[in-house]
């Protein structure tokens, strides 16, 4: 059966847009820490103050782009989140070690989707114990890393073949808004849709764009008998 996936509302930079962002449907919240490039940045101490105002059963995703277990744990104790997106390769340690040193928070891997080596790389990560895994659009190979918050959609049929590959819940990042975001959920059947700048005007979280974008979410299920012909 064909459930509308989730939405995740990413780059968030106040306590007011956090709360819009539930109040218009969020399940999860992104928070975005220090990057090598990107529009979400913000200090951890507003993060800490944004995550303890989010209720228990909505996602707090804190975005690392740090590489190893240490650096993380202690990012994650200043921030209070209850979920970690590591936007760029674990490279010191395992997830088995985050596991252990953080009982009950959730780990999301993302793949930036370059080609077919990301589907080969999508399936070893969701064997290694990771909760879920987040398809983005990155370059992780330039000299100024982009870990996320592109603005650009990837090849949605590589994304589409790494959900039917792995058994473990799959978001869908990079690029989508109100207008590309049904095609997307129906080329993919992700588990969760998440998104930063389709959403925003000027950098601050838009709430007549974040209403559209979570009611083409709504509106992608083919029970509503919109966007039938796709199913
Ligand atoms: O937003 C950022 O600055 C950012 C920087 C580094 C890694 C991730 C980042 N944001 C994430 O990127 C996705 C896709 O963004 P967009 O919708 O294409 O603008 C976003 O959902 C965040 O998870």
């Amino acid at each position: 059966m064909f459930r509308p996936p989730r939405a995740k509302i990413c780059c968030i930079a106040s306590v007011q847009e956090a709360a819009l962002a539930v109040r218009c449907g969020a399940s999860a919240v992104g928070l975005v820490s220090q990057m090598p490039s990107g529009p979400g940045p913000i200090e951890e101490t507003l993060i800490a103050q944004i995550a303890a105002t989010i209720p228990p059963a909505i996602g707090s995703f804190l975005l690392t782009s740090q590489q190893s277990v240490e650096q993380i744990v202690i990012q994650q104790r200043r921030c209070g989140v209850n979920t970690l997106q590591i936007v760029d390769r674990l490279e010191v340690g395992d997830y088995h070690d985050l596991r252990t040193a953080l009982p009950g928070i959730s780990l999301v891997q993302v793949i930036h989707v370059t080609g077919e080596e990301s589907l080969v790389e999508a399936c070893q990560i969701a064997e290694r114990g990771v909760d879920a895994l987040l398809l983005d659009s990155g370059n992780q190979s330039l000299a100024i890393k982009e870990l996320g918050g592109t603005g650009r959609t990837h090849d949605w049929s590589i994304s589409a073949r790494i959900v039917a590959a792995v058994q473990i819940p799959v978001f869908l990042a990079g690029g989508l808004n109100e207008h590309n975001v049904a095609a997307a959920i129906h080329a993919v059947r992700p588990f969760g849709i998440d998104v930063c700048s389709g959403v925003r005007t000027l950098g601050k979280l838009d709430e007549v764009k974040l209403r559209a974008f979570v009611a083409a979410i709504a509106g992608s299920s083919p029970s509503t008998g919109r966007d039938a012909d796709r199913t």
